[in-house]
């Protein structure tokens, strides 16, 4: 049937009554979701909707990531390396998407922002728990960082179990000791509360591997994997630090620290640093000259 009014027919079975069957939005708890949305600025600030909306949506994927990264964790645990590569895909393609957000905000000028700032009082993102989460689950491990969550119970008890569990890391590195690869009994028998630190004998653990790439493949290409994963969490670090000098220059921050200079030093944070330090190695002679 040819619709020359610009509209479509319905199909004659689609379903209208949804008086007693779930629907779009009972199903997705948009109510919940869409009256979540509260600006604190008086009068209504019209960009405090864009500010709070950016936050809400990073705060889903991260909720998303988290959940792929945990899962990665026990399945690298449990001998999975290829199920757990595939966890990992799907948060490199959340990490693109949370960058490329950034471009929004960044519709937001230093003047309206400056409008409605104030009404933000001590909130930052520095409050974000699952941001903070993440990082621990990669083995950036920082004690120090759970007394911003002191009166909220339910964000100390996941930080604390974090801390207190082996990293994705720590699981890769039982893995490959497992797989019999050389893994100092320093680094297997860590104190998993504190973050990782350089451990030069990994370093030629995994020479070993990117030299005979064809022999060790799924290690390879797990190592490029979490390559990838931490230079996307340093692209999104980065945008964020930028976002911050066009929005607020050298402004201190809400959450009290010194703002862009506290947020510059996040970005000399590693996860895996013995997967950057085996870059300089490759096709240089071995400590012993062979
Ligand atoms: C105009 C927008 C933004 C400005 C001016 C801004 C500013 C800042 C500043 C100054 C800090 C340092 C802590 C403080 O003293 O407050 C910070 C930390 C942080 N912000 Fe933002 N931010 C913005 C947007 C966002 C967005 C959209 C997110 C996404 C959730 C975010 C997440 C974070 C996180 C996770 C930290 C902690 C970083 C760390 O510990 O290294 N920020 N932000
Ligand atoms: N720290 C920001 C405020 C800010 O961006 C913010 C405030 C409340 C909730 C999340 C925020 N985002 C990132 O820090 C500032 O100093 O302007």
């Amino acid at each position: 049937m040819t619709v020359d009014d610009n509209t479509r027919e319905f199909d004659p079975d689609i379903v209208t009554d949804f008086s007693r069957r779930m629907s779009y939005g009972s199903y997705l708890d948009l109510d919940v979701l869409l009256s979540a949305q509260r600006p604190v600025s008086t009068p209504e600030h019209h960009d405090e909707l864009l500010f709070i909306i950016q936050h809400q949506t990073t705060e889903l994927w991260l909720k998303l990531v988290l959940h792929e990264l945990r899962s990665a964790r026990d399945l690298l645990r449990a001998d999975q390396l290829q199920v757990a590569l595939k966890r990992i895909a799907r948060v490199k393609h959340i990490q693109k998407t949370l960058t490329e957000q950034w471009s929004v905000l960044a519709t937001l000028t230093p003047t309206e922002y400056a409008e409605f700032r104030g009404f933000l009082g001590n909130s930052s993102g520095f409050q974000s728990y699952q941001y903070r989460a993440v990082e621990f689950v990669l083995g950036n491990k920082n004690r120090r960082m759970l007394s911003v969550f002191e009166s909220d119970p339910a964000a100390h008890a996941l930080l604390t179990e974090l801390l207190e569990q082996p990293s994705v890391y720590d699981e890769f590195l039982r893995y490959l000791h497992r797989a019999g690869f050389a893994i100092p009994a320093s680094v297997l028998d860590r104190d998993v509360t504190q973050a990782h630190t350089f451990t030069p004998e990994l370093v030629e653990t995994f020479r070993g591997i990117y030299e005979n790439a064809t022999e060790h493949w799924a290690e390879y290409e797990a190592c490029e994997e979490l390559v990838d994963l931490e230079d996307n969490f340093q692209l999104w670090r980065f945008r964020h630090l930028k976002t911050v000098q066009r929005t607020i220059g050298m402004k201190t921050g809400t959450g009290g620290s010194t703002g862009v200079t506290f947020l510059q030093k996040a970005l000399e944070l590693t996860f895996f640093p013995e997967l950057f330090a085996v870059r300089t190695e490759i096709g240089a002679p071995g400590p012993a000259g062979d």
